[in-house]
């Protein structure tokens, strides 16, 4: 793979320019008929794989019409001001929920490098200072881990799931996928650090996995996976029972 260039301001992946700042007292676009259930992010590629992940878990779901994104919406990106990823998952799931008046599922997730004590972490969109940039955060990220050998090169995509409806419950889930991180990019899928993380055992990186690949062993994969019962629960009473964890998958009509 070439040199990684800066990532256009006019990306595709992160039209920031459209969107206003959350709490600007926009009116939220209604929730088109049928939507039951918002996921609550701006980024493509992680839609991409939780739409999948949501469609996995839920094939009698119509996804097509009852799951819908943030961006259709026309809702504005929540201000990701937490210090964990589960605060800033929170964040994003609370204004999505109260936004759209659905239940909202947002992820908030990044690269934790062992050497750089976990960093970028929450900073991962933004590490080379432009939100979104994938291809300069990463060049920067190999940058300075230039004279790190190869044996201390671990490092971890990390995940909080969270799902947050407008009547208040609240869930989170995490997931983990460790790794080492290549000198060099390699692989033409997902997107942000993947062409740079083998994970543990394989000699692939999570850029030349297939998406199905990728979501079976991904950080986010896991959490969301594990967020999954919760959301059917949700989807199926309407609301969650009071003092109930959530039940397994059932067999009800949606
Ligand atoms: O907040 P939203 O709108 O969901 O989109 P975002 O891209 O800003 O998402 P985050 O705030 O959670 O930041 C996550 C960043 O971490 C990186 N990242 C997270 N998951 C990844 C994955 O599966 N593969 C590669 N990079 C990932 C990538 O750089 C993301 O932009
Ligand atoms: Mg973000």
């Amino acid at each position: 793979m070439p040199d990684p260039e800066p990532d256009s301001p006019a990306s595709p992946r992160h039209d920031r320019s459209e969107h206003a700042v959350a709490g600007d007292g926009d009116d939220p676009s209604p929730a088109p008929d049928g939507a039951r259930l918002v996921l609550a992010t701006h980024n493509v590629g992680k839609l991409s794989e939780l739409r999948d992940m949501v469609a996995a878990a839920a094939p009698e779901l119509d996804a097509q019409a009852a799951v819908v994104d943030a961006g259709s919406l026309g809702l504005v990106e929540a201000v990701e001001d937490g210090t964990t990823f589960e605060a800033n998952a929170l964040i994003k799931a609370r204004a999505a929920a109260a936004a759209s008046g659905l239940p909202a599922v947002a992820d908030d997730s990044g690269l934790a490098v062992d050497v750089l004590g976990g960093a970028p972490g929450i900073f991962s969109a933004r590490w080379s200072g432009t939100h979104g940039a994938d291809r300069a955060n990463l060049k920067l990220l190999l940058a300075q881990l230039g004279d790190i050998a190869p044996e201390h090169r671990g490092a971890q995509f990390v995940c909080a799931a969270a799902l947050v409806t407008p009547d208040g419950y609240e869930h989170v889930e995490h997931g983990i996928l460790r790794g080492t991180l290549r000198t060099e990019p390699a692989g033409q899928g997902g997107f942000g650090y993947d062409p740079v993380l083998q994970p543990d055992g394989l000699d692939l990186t999570c850029a030349e996995l297939t998406a199905e690949q990728k979501n079976a062993i991904s950080h986010r994969g896991r959490a969301v996976r594990a967020l999954m019962p919760h959301v059917l629960h949700v989807l199926r009473a309407g609301k969650p029972a009071e003092g109930s964890a959530p039940a397994g998958p059932e067999n009800q009509p949606w």
